[in-house]
């Protein structure tokens, strides 16, 4: 692998406007770290990246499901064995219930290992301090010198990057990741509840299955890891761009497997939809309401010229009321445009509201009828629905209302820890795994 060459293409986004970028008080202070950046080595490998574009590219032609999730907002502090554990575990879960309860093969990708940095509405945050953006820039305590925007920052979101995606690549390779480790994969909090029981039965028929497979002789070495991706948001693009690496004449974004540009950076002549288009990943593009079909196609040519199937991600987040008026004229114009995309659906963005009790949150219920919106648009439409993008974690923690545990307004304060947006816990992550394996099978 070389370091970055200077490529004219690949510096054009310099010239254009780009949204949501931190204010480095220190511009020196930002060129030392960004060259530092420039010769470290990648956190993922060219060949990874290929694997995932060819294992998406079978969810763009309707043979593989894409299960994406993980924290809205990872932070150094809980950037633990126990919480990358916890997350992979939750995502295994879903991947079970998936595969086994709709028959498909699941492509899983964490948002983890980089998902450091968030997009804001507003400057300030309700105290009147600089709004947290992430900590790859600054820091979520409320105290003004801690809010100022850190470069030095940009190493540690490198640095905690690479060592989780270190412990996720163990993770994967077998032990945690064995499918004979079904049983474990059910934590205490959720086995006794109704996901948990209705999980706890796949997991006995996997094991009668496992057991039959070892009496016939059948090799079962498959099954004793999986593939598992990272992701992130690629939002800062002094760290993105210093992360670039050259493999066999094509650019790679090194920080990741996948990533995707956000529903408040996909401006067609702004810079993030400029640096994705020469990266050689594949990568997303949130779709919001107001998103047009007109725009969503050109989007398409913008970052998937060569029609690559596999290449890009639509993920679409309009809000449950709003799906199936505004996607259906989308999917049929990018469709008419030949390229072959991922169609996914973000049933959380579009979803968020503010709980009687002052917690920003969302519904279960709201959540579950987005993504059936998503999947009767396909349905009518003859096209498949890909995959679903959540933010979720492995706790128990009470940040989204409704779920089989009937969260309130009430309950979200006991155990509202979310860095930013509220977050599916793992009761509700594995209901909506059992109910997306219904929609798949209807
Ligand atoms: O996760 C997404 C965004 O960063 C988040 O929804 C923005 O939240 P805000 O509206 O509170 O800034
Ligand atoms: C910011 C995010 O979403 P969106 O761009 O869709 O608002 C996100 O997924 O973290």
């Amino acid at each position: 692998m070389n370091l970055p060459q200077s490529a004219p293409a690949a510096d054009r986004w310099r010239e254009l406007p780009a949204a949501q970028q931190p204010t480095w008080p220190d511009r020196a202070a930002l060129d030392s770290v960004l060259t530092t950046l420039s010769t470290v080595p990648p956190i993922v490998a060219p060949s990874e990246v290929d694997e995932l574009r060819g294992r998406l590219a079978e969810v763009a032609q309707g043979r593989a499901f894409l299960l994406q999730g993980g924290d809205c907002a990872e932070t150094f502090d809980l950037n633990t064995d126990a919480h990358l554990q916890s997350t992979t575990r939750t995502l295994l879960q879903m991947a079970v219930v998936l595969t086994y309860g709709a028959s498909v093969p699941v492509v899983k990708v964490g948002r983890v290992a980089g998902q450091y940095a968030k997009p804001r509405s507003s400057e300030l945050d309700a105290l009147g301090l600089p709004s947290y953006r992430g900590d790859m820039i600054n820091s979520l305590e409320p105290v003004a010198e801690k809010r100022v925007h850190d470069p030095n920052r940009l190493v540690r979101a490198y640095a905690n990057s690479a060592a989780a995606m270190n412990m996720i690549r163990a993770y994967a390779r077998g032990g945690l990741a064995d499918l004979h480790a079904v049983h474990d994969w059910n934590k205490d909090f959720v086995a006794s509840s109704p996901a948990g029981v209705r999980y706890e039965v796949i997991a006995r028929e996997i094991d009668r299955a496992l057991a039959f497979m070892k009496a016939c002789g059948v090799d079962d070495t498959a099954l004793r890891g999986v593939e598992l991706y990272s992701s992130h948001e690629a939002l800062v693009l002094d760290y993105e761009a210093a992360l670039l690496r050259h493999h066999e004449g094509r650019p790679f974004a090194a920080s990741a497997h996948f990533v995707w540009i956000g529903e408040r950076t996909r401006q067609l002549d702004g810079a993030h939809v400029e640096f994705m288009s020469r990266i050689a990943n594949p990568i997303g593009v949130k779709i919001g309401p107001t998103t047009t079909p007109e725009q969503a196609t050109e989007l398409v040519e913008r970052l998937d010229p060569d029609g690559v199937p596999g290449r890009l991600t639509l993920i679409s987040r309009m809000g449950n009321g709003k799906i199936r008026d505004v996607l259906p004229a989308i999917v049929e114009k990018v469709t008419a445009s030949g390229h072959q995309v991922v169609w996914q659906c973000d049933p959380m963005h579009g979803n968020t509201h503010e709980s009687s009790t002052g917690y920003k949150t969302r519904h279960f219920d709201r959540v579950v009828d987005e993504v059936l919106g998503f999947f009767d648009v396909h349905r009518a439409l003859g096209t498949w629905p890909g995959g679903i993008h959540v933010e979720l974690t492995g706790e128990d923690v009470t940040e989204c209302l409704g779920g089989a545990m009937e969260i309130s307004d009430e309950d979200l304060n006991s155990r509202y820890e979310t860095a930013c947006d509220p977050r599916l816990n793992t009761g509700q992550s594995l209901e909506l795994a059992f109910l997306v394996a219904e929609m798949l099978r209807g």
